[in-house]
């Protein structure tokens, strides 16, 4: 599996170095060897990935700098794990001091998404039954968290994403992608897809960060085990300190 690792990415931040990169394949394999090998839950990964969207949003994008005067972000929400990690992360930025409402138009009739609901709902964040056109989300909204699809997102885009994704390629607002940009092929990436002002990858660098030409890209899910690490090569920097979260430009 290692050996077959041909993609690495330039990253400034690292004195012009190089980090690998992840093809579908490979992030598909270090996902289920945390879970098979490792015996994490994915509650229990989820938690810590959206909670590091959170911090990443916060630190990007820091409640004094918004041009709005209530912090309001729109959360984006599919129907997988990403989906997971944009609930997740709209209860962390909430406990920030920020204002999300969710859209969540597909929800998977399981019982980790139905908690990871009741809990936003129990935190008076607001859901929406349908995508505001642009021109709201330009007015009402200082960004828009991007948790529709991630590395498992393949095809053409099926509805009701297909219309959600042109509305998101007509606004001003930032985008904050977790993980991949949603509607971009997980390795070639999309040069007709959103383009997001923030990606945050999660737990290594998938293929098509290598297009992502946005302000920030930042490293979250602080969560690999080092011999898992060592074993796919992951080549992963070091986080600051404590933090669970690092600036990759
Ligand atoms: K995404």
């Amino acid at each position: 599996m290692c050996s077959h690792l041909k993609h690495s990415i330039r990253f400034p931040f690292f004195g012009g170095g190089w980090l690998p990169s992840y093809s579908q394949e490979e992030a598909q394999h270090i996902d289920e060897e945390l879970f098979s090998e490792y015996s994490f839950s994915v509650d229990q990964l989820m938690e810590l990935a959206g909670q590091s969207c959170a911090i990443a949003v916060a630190k990007g994008y820091p409640l004094q700098s918004l041009l709005k005067s209530t912090p309001r972000v729109l959360v984006v929400c599919g129907p997988g794990n990403n989906g997971g990690d944009g609930l997740v992360c709209a209860r962390h930025l909430k406990l920030f001091g920020y204002d999300p409402t969710v859209l969540y138009p597909k929800r998977p009739n399981k019982q980790l998404f139905h908690n990871l609901t009741t809990q936003c709902e129990k935190m008076e964040i607001a859901f929406l039954s349908k995508m505001p056109e642009a021109e709201e989300i330009d007015e009402v909204y200082n960004l828009v968290v991007d948790a529709i699809f991630g590395f498992s997102f393949k095809g053409a885009v099926r509805e009701p994403f297909g219309d959600i994704l042109s509305v998101l390629k007509k606004v001003t607002v930032p985008i904050a992608s977790v993980d991949i940009p949603s509607g971009w092929d997980v390795e070639k990436g999309s040069s007709d897809g959103i383009q997001p002002d923030m990606l945050i990858s999660l737990t290594a660098p998938k293929q098509a960060a290598a297009h992502f030409v946005g302000r920030y890209h930042y490293l979250g899910g602080r969560f690999v085990p080092p011999a898992l690490e060592k074993k796919y090569k992951l080549g992963l920097p070091q986080y600051p300190g404590t933090d669970c979260v690092c600036q990759l430009n």
